[in-house]
């Protein structure tokens, strides 16, 4: 997993920068002489500032699903995921064939995919497409989540709260190693970011500092009465094991800055990623293909009692001599009727026709989210 590239996904709030970090770290990418593997998730995005080698804008008209399915923007956004979810697969693939392209080729195998989302974030996040590509994507690269954060709106107790409570919930929706990108740096320092999160005292010097100033409101709201500046306390005292777990980087996309330490996190992250992510996964996978195992070992032996069953009902009608003629005989044949040659036999050979045929009913090799990809491309279809 070590020579695998890295899949960067790329998240955050509406205006929080993410395309233009997207361009920033594809051209740094570009300038040392490692390109990466760009896709755009984002099917409602007019242009792009980069050229991405998948861009679900190439196979599905957001405009055109909108009117089909009389549906509004976000409605357009999702549905257009959904649909473009069913082709994870095919996505997969061609990613694999990318990241195995031998070292003698013209074209080196790149060491990052760089993944843009849509604006909408709760569309990605919180969607069932959404999960499915991240998923997708984790079971074959290691990925990292880079939450892109506005640092100027940002800069208040109460918003830099929203803000890494937004990042936890993420975190624990999409259960991968995660940095949070302060960007817009040029604009507003993150140090106070960095102190919040790694002293609590100074989270809370600067809750006293807003409450005197007067921030959380006088009057109404609960602000004046302290219950603001408590809750704030109380959640960062909360956050604070959170926080371990993250990678902070304060980057502006628009000057170049902090983008080496970004991808310093980004390997930090990888290894993360295949020492304590990896082998959970596996497990869940492994949990996951034993469910589907003991569900089949289950409709077998149902399948199993029903035939015993009939085979019982049937059974006093066997006891009477069958009216043969002579020349009938052969028909007797054991070549003719192997299965009531030997019961044993015919059980194992059964169970085993059962156990292939419920095989074949699920796909041969075909996993959940393919069968949810079928799902969600027959839904679609029926609308
Ligand atoms: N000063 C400054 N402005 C930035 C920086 N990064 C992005 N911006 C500006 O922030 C605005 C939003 O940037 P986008 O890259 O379009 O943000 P986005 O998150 O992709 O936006 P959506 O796709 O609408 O969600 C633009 O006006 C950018 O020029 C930065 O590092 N510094």
């Amino acid at each position: 997993m070590a020579d695998l590239p890295v899949a960067v996904v790329c998240v955050g709030m509406a205006g929080s920068g993410k395309t233009t970090f997207m361009q920033r770290i594809n051209a740094h990418l570009h300038s040392k002489k490692q390109p990466p593997y760009v896709l755009n998730l984002d099917p409602a995005v007019l242009s792009v500032p980069f050229e991405a080698n998948i861009d679900i804008r190439d196979s599905i008209n957001y405009k055109e699903v909108m009117k089909q399915y009389h549906l509004g923007p976000n409605g357009g956004i999702l549905t257009s995921l959904n649909l473009f979810a069913t082709k994870v697969d095919q996505i997969l693939a061609l990613m694999e064939k990318r990241s195995r392209i031998p070292p003698d080729s013209k074209t080196r195998p790149p060491h990052h995919f760089l993944i843009d989302t849509p604006g909408q974030i709760e569309v990605f996040v919180w969607s069932a497409s959404g999960s499915i590509i991240l998923e997708s994507l984790a079971s074959s690269f290691p990925t990292v989540i880079a939450y892109i954060i506005d640092t100027p709106r940002t800069s208040s107790t109460s918003t830099f709260m929203s803000n890494m409570l937004y990042a936890c919930s993420i975190l624990y929706k999409t259960k991968l190693p995660m940095i949070l990108v302060f960007n817009k740096t040029d604009v507003q320092d993150a140090d106070f970011a960095k102190d919040w999160m790694t002293d609590f005292e100074k989270f809370q010097d600067a809750l006293r500092e807003e409450e005197a100033k007067g921030v959380f409101g006088g009057e109404g709201a609960g602000g004046g009465s302290g219950y603001m500046s408590s809750l704030l306390n109380s959640m960062s005292l909360v956050l604070e094991e959170f926080y371990s777990h993250l990678s902070m980087v304060a980057v502006s996309s628009t000057t170049g800055d902090g983008i080496d330490t970004f991808f310093e996190a980004v390997e930090e992250k990888r290894k993360e990623f295949n020492r304590d992510y990896k082998p959970e996964l596996d497990k869940r996978k492994k949990q996951r293909e034993e469910e589907k195992v003991a569900t089949r070992e289950q409709e077998l032996t149902k399948v199993m009692h029903d035939l015993n069953v009939s085979a019982a009902r049937r059974k006093p009608a066997a006891n009477h001599e069958p009216d043969v003629d002579e020349d009938d005989e052969d028909l007797n044949d054991a070549d003719q009727y192997p299965d009531e040659m030997d019961d044993e036999k015919s059980d194992d050979d059964l169970s085993s026709r059962y156990k292939a045929a419920l095989r074949d009913a699920e796909g041969k090799g075909s996993t959940g989210k393919e069968s949810f990809a079928n799902y969600l491309a027959s839904s679609q279809a029926i609308r």
